[in-house]
């Protein structure tokens, strides 16, 4: 039987401030409508100030969770967030054997935290560019990790040279195998995201908001653009609605949640809570 809404899979690192990773990815896709699954790969005990504390997942049960879920429920697109060691990225990769040819895949190569703790070692970050990337339908980089990355491509003869452009440096990741890129632009002053999909460069360009929430847009972004492939749309339909979809998490995001950058908020103004004085007023 067909499944009455699309069913999308996250594999990320848990946060336990609530803002980023499988928390906002759970969020983002209850707004985009779609059911959202969840394999576990890290636990980090962390807040908007920083990360204290990071307890990977045995690569195994990662497995296990990727394969529970989709022998059962299927699996219409997958995200993948956070991965933090090399074993990890291994058993993702296997992991994934387990779900169909040809679900669509975006990858966020998550480094750092906006509270700047690193996420990623330099080994992962090696078995990303070779083990994953090249099956990613989009990889969603912010610009640090666009030029990490990119930085990676040219020591291994992939890419030409000099890359601070942002159309080049999506240029030079297409070249490490994934079939579109979007390079988001939250850590630049326009805030563009730049998509490539091999043939040609569209500019998604949006409104600024200088005094948002931004803890968890990257994850927000990941999330809503996989959500809306398995909805059908196209790698770049899918990324322009994420970029809006962030953007406005980013406007609507709680500013005085914690004392560092605050977390996004993508549900926005739908929900109120149901306070005992708001319940007395409609009564
Ligand atoms: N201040 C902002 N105003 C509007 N959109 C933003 C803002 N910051 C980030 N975004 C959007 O959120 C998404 C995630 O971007 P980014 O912040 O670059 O990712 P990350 O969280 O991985 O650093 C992108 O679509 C980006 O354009
Ligand atoms: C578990 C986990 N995954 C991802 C991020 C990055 O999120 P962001 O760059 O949006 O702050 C994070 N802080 N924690």
């Amino acid at each position: 039987m067909p499944r009455p809404v699309p069913a999308v899979l996250s594999i990320a690192g848990s946060d336990s401030g609530g803002g980023a990773g499988i928390q906002a990815d759970l969020k983002a896709f209850a707004r985009c409508g779609v059911h959202g699954m969840t394999a576990i790969t890290a636990l980090t005990a962390q807040s908007t100030v920083g990360v204290t504390g990071i307890h990977p997942v045995p690569g195994e049960f990662i497995i296990e969770q990727v394969r529970t879920v989709a022998a059962d429920i299927g699996v219409d697109a997958v995200k993948i967030g956070m991965l933090g060691t090399a074993e990890t990225v291994r058993a993702v990769r296997e992991a994934l054997g387990h779900i169909e040819d040809g679900v669509p895949i975006v990858i966020d190569p998550v480094m750092v935290a906006e509270s700047g703790a690193v996420l990623l070692d330099d080994e992962a970050r090696a078995a990303i560019v070779r083990e994953l990337l090249p099956l990613a339908t989009v990889i969603t980089p912010n610009l640090p990790e666009a030029r990490v990355l990119a930085a990676g491509a040219e020591r291994a003869g992939a890419t030409e040279r000099g890359r601070d452009d942002v159309e080049d440096l999506a240029r030079a990741l297409h070249g490490l195998g994934p079939a579109n890129v979007v390079v988001t632009g939250g850590h630049r002053d326009e805030v563009t995201d730049v998509f490539f999909d091999g043939t040609s460069v569209t500019l998604l360009a949006g409104e600024r908001h200088p005094d948002g929430a931004a803890h968890g847009s990257g994850c927000t972004h990941s999330s809503a653009l996989a959500a809306h492939l398995a909805l059908g749309f196209s790698p770049q339909e899918a990324a322009r609605a994420a970029r809006r979809l962030a953007s406005e998490a980013v406007r609507d995001g709680h500013r005085s949640i914690g004392r560092g950058p605050g977390p996004v908020n993508v549900l926005g103004v739908a929900v109120r809570a149901v306070t005992p004085d708001r319940l007395a007023r409609q009564a």
